[in-house]
């Protein structure tokens, strides 16, 4: 699939260049035929004319006989020839093989992106249909045909809440545009369709009745009526059904699974804080910003004595950092050129299968490098040791990440949780700490997210952040759950690096005092929402 990373996007720009083209020498072809044809008709036009205006005179004439025999003859049967030749001249504009063509699964991925940025950067259906995003036209407005398949994608996809605005909008629309590839009534009817899935089955009956006055032939239209109107009486069995999928929804939309109410009450709660985060409109409680301060770093390795790393703390307990100026133009190049050929959809943990599996919670793309392939590699590797004064023995390869339209990863821990016991790629013990570079600034969007802190890091490009996923018992900080927020605008690069226990023994001695993985009920400061808006 296509909609995972900006870089494919931009692949798909060569795509439309060979469709336009295509397209182009079809019509300059097919015009230069009708030209022909047209010309070749006019004969007969003239001619017929004529002979029409005195048929004995005309039929008298052994020329005219001649020729008429000849135009229905031979004649015809070259205008038959450019007649045919028409379909030699069809292009298939989705039949080539140099460039890449996106897939229906591709359309479904961008309009769920959409809905997503929608959701969380709180956008207007109205304003993004005009092609505006925050205020700012970036882009050419979308026609009542896009809206229509925008609002199916959605709807197939169950997204009725999020379906209906945009049939409102192709409704709104329809006018616009002579191109519609569907009839007033076709939307009419989906709307009451969707109504009916949201459970307002009084809108949904009005509407389907006035689908039947407008076109009383329109397919289904009679039985949809019945349904709703079997809906109305409570006799509709199907609402016992679109009750208990609703409630599936709910349990689904979660990284992991959930054991107690209190779990899910939380989890709520950090959804909240993580919308509003990404949109940078939280700080952490004043206790903690009060503390926090820009130092240097020069006592961890000879060499930064020279050069000192600028440190900034962003949180303290767990400890966030981010250090500025730690990876290089060069090697940023360097990376995303060597990880495009290499790029595969990322992938979660799925905790009911135990595999590695891609999901709608990570939209990105990735790639793996190994210190032994370049010294660049490497070169980054030693600085991630020299920045965190940890052992990269058992570091985890680096990962470069690129995102996409809306592209995110939902919430989660980078270590594994109890519930993944039997998660078994972690030979060297558990994530005890993660470096994450950035390496694109974004334009709008795609800030990491600590929802139960009320942190929110705006990517700068050039810096990283680091923060210890573990108590000093080893066991798991909740607080240092975190997600990457949808990019909105622009393109998103990161990469990271994942270093963990085993061989950090004899750096960070441990404090071997169990701590119950649940810390986090000893509530961290509570964040608060920024007053200046
Ligand atoms: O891209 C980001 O901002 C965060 C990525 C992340 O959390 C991860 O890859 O584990
Ligand atoms: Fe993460």
């Amino acid at each position: 699939e296509v909609f995972t990373a900006q870089t494919d996007i931009e692949h798909l720009l060569e795509t439309q260049q060979r469709v336009i083209d295509d397209v182009n020498e079809y019509i300059a072809l097919e015009e230069k035929r009708l030209m022909t044809l047209k010309k070749r008709l006019n004969v007969y036009k003239e001619e017929h004319e004529k002979a029409m205006k005195d048929i004995p005179n005309f039929s008298g004439n052994p020329i005219n006989a001649f020729t008429l025999i000849k135009r229905l003859t031979t004649d015809l049967e070259l205008i038959q020839k450019d007649m045919d030749s028409g379909s030699a001249n069809i292009k298939n504009v989705t039949k080539h093989n140099d460039v890449k063509y996106p897939t229906p699964e591709d359309v479904i991925g961008a309009a769920v992106a959409l809905m997503r940025l929608k959701q969380v950067y709180k956008l207007d259906i109205k304003e993004l249909s005009e092609g505006i995003l925050n205020g700012v036209a970036y882009s050419t407005p979308l026609t009542a045909g896009d809206c229509y398949d925008l609002g199916l994608a959605l709807y197939f996809e169950g997204e009725n809440e999020n379906a209906l605005p945009w049939f409102e909008e192709a409704q709104r629309k329809y006018k616009d545009s002579e191109l519609n590839h569907f009839s007033e009534s076709d939307i009419m009817s989906l709307i009451g369709a969707t109504h009916y899935h949201l459970g307002d089955y009084n809108t949904a009956l009005k509407t389907a009745i006035n689908v039947l006055t407008m076109n009383p032939m329109h397919p289904n239209i009679a039985n949809d009526i019945q349904i709703y109107q079997k809906a109305i009486a409570g006799d509709d069995e199907n609402i016992e059904e679109s009750e208990v999928s609703k409630k599936n929804e709910i349990e689904n939309n979660s990284t992991e699974t959930r054991t107690s109410d209190a779990d899910y009450i939380e989890y709520l709660e950090d959804e909240k804080n993580y919308e509003i985060l990404c949109r940078g409109e939280m700080d952490v409680a004043p206790v903690i910003a009060k503390s926090l301060y820009c130092r240097y770093v020069t006592e961890n390795h000879p060499f930064l004595r020279l050069a000192p790393l600028k440190v900034e703390f962003k949180y303290l307990q767990p400890d966030i950092v981010i250090f500025h100026d730690v990876i290089y133009e060069a090697e940023i190049q360097f990376l995303q050129e060597a990880a495009k050929p290499r790029f595969s959809r990322a992938v979660i943990y799925d905790h009911e299968t135990g595999e590695m599996v891609p999901s709608k919670y990570r939209i990105s793309k990735a790639a793996w490098f190994d210190d032994e392939e370049s010294e660049i590699v490497s070169r980054i590797t030693q600085r991630i040791a020299d920045m965190t004064g940890l052992s990269m023995e058992t570091a985890e390869n680096l990962q470069v990440v690129n995102y996409g339209i809306g592209g995110h990863y939902a919430q989660h821990y980078d270590f594994t949780t109890k519930d993944d016991a039997d998660k078994d790629d972690f030979e060297n013990g558990n994530r005890i700490a993660t470096v994450l570079f950035y390496m694109s600034e974004v334009t709008q969007g795609g800030a990491t997210v600590f929802p139960k802190i009320g942190l929110s890091l705006f990517p700068i490009k050039g810096a990283a952040a680091f923060w210890l996923n573990l108590h000093p018992s080893g066991e798991g900080d909740l607080a240092t759950r975190h997600a990457a927020c949808p990019v909105l605008r622009g393109s998103k690069w990161v990469s990271n690096k994942w270093l963990h226990i085993h061989s950090q023994e004899f750096l960070r001695p441990c404090n071997l005092e169990y701590q119950e993985e649940g810390i986090l009920r000893k509530p961290v400061p509570k964040p608060v929402l920024k007053t200046s808006r």
